[in-house]
């Protein structure tokens, strides 16, 4: 790396915005950064004017993060291989579906021992049935070292500097101190762990049950349906990692990225809100998502497929009840009031006793 350590964010949604206030100001304060952090922002006019010419001249994501400043020394910069050129740390945080294509852009333009860390929760569909890991597919397209950071952290409360906590998962610990320095600040207690794959699948995974409290909220069933439906979506995200990515630790479930992480965005989480509001109004999570969220990406939904699509596959459906149902409901092959009858005999009420999770 050169000597000072360049840093850029690719993505200026919601969260990303919000990340940039805290890795902005380290990066400002800290002697070990560069200080211009660069932004990749997907462009867009708002009122007549560019998005990057609003952040850089008013410090202000008014369509994803409005009413919180920015620092000045995050640029804003429409194009993604200008922005991650001279980076040594890459922050990839967009909405999941954007990353392949994204990827694709970088592909030797970035420099060769740059280091990752995603943002992002969710997956990608493997061919042959299987599903990827965000990070892993960063790694592989664009051969450098990933990290993960995944936790309790709705991105307004964190713009706000409200106290919250998060996960890195870092597999070398040779860049656990850099990335926590990046990271850290008086209100975001950053931890630090190995586990790394699971940390990322936890933050993917908590987005299918949060759906399945939504549905929950929207059909009036109260907080012991709720807190029901969270412990089985805890224990599935915990049978996921461990017949699907055997290594894992249960530890890791206990850190902010598990069932913190589970538990603020199934109250507090736009999953969960629109899922509510589907069962409300009877309209397609399409409209839901566009009127709700005014260009923010709902990513529930389509984490619900990408796990059915390995489930299916691996016909391992009737294991994972929850997410099956969560699925199934979001596509409409099955009304959200299905939702007990399919979690009604799940394995953890059928077993004579629940042994303990092995991982
Ligand atoms: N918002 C939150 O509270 C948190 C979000 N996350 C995760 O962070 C990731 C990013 O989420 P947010 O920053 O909230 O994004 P967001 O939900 O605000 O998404 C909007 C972003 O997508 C971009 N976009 C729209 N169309 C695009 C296209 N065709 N190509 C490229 N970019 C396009 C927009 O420019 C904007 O930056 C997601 O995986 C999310 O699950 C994680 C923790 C908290
Ligand atoms: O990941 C989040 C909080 O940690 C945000 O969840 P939502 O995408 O449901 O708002």
């Amino acid at each position: 790396m050169s000597e000072k350590t360049n840093v850029c964010i690719v993505g200026s949604g919601n969260w990303g915005s919000a990340i940039a206030k805290i890795v902005g100001a380290n990066c400002a304060a800290l002697p070990e950064f560069e200080d211009r952090v660069t932004m990749y922002v997907y462009e867009e006019m708002i009122d007549g004017k560019k998005l990057t010419e609003i952040i850089n001249t008013s410090h202000e994501n008014v369509k994803y993060l409005p009413g919180h400043k920015l620092p000045a020394n995050v640029v804003a910069v429409p194009d993604l291989v200008e922005a991650a050129k001279n980076a040594d740390i890459l922050i990839f945080v967009v909405p999941h579906q954007f990353i392949p294509s994204q990827c694709k852009m970088l592909l030797g333009k970035i420099k060769t021992n740059a280091l990752a860390i995603s943002l992002i929760k969710g997956f990608d569909k493997a061919e042959g049935g299987g599903i990827d890991l965000i990070s892993h597919i960063i790694t592989r397209h664009l051969n450098i070292p990933c990290a993960v950071l995944m936790g309790a952290n709705l991105a307004n409360e964190v713009a706000e500097g409200h106290f919250c906590e998060t996960t890195i998962g870092c597999r070398d610990p040779k860049y656990a101190k850099t990335l926590r320095d990046l990271f850290q600040s008086e209100n975001f207690r950053v931890v630090v762990v190995q586990d790394s794959d699971a940390v990322e699948i936890c933050g993917a995974l908590k987005n299918v049950v949060a759906m399945g409290a939504g549905f929950v909220d929207g059909l009036g069933l109260g907080d012991n349906t709720k807190a029901a439906v969270i412990r089985l979506g805890l224990m599935e995200m915990i049978r996921f990692v461990e017949i699907m990515y055997p290594g894992g630790k249960l530890t890791t479930f206990f850190e902010s990225c598990g069932i913190a992480d589970l538990i603020t965005t199934c109250y507090g989480g736009r999953n969960r809100r629109c899922a509510e509001a589907f069962v409300k109004t009877g309209k397609t999570l399409a409209e839901i998502e566009a009127e709700l969220l005014n260009g923010q990406k709902l990513q529930g939904p389509l984490t619900a497929e990408e796990v059915n699509y390995m489930l299916k596959s691996k016909k391992l459906e009737e294991k994972f009840p929850l997410f099956t149902a969560v699925h199934e409901i979001c596509t409409g092959q099955i009304k959200p009031q299905c939702l007990i009858e399919r979690i009604r005999a799940h394995p953890e009420h059928t077993q004579a006793s629940t042994p303990a999770p092995k991982l």
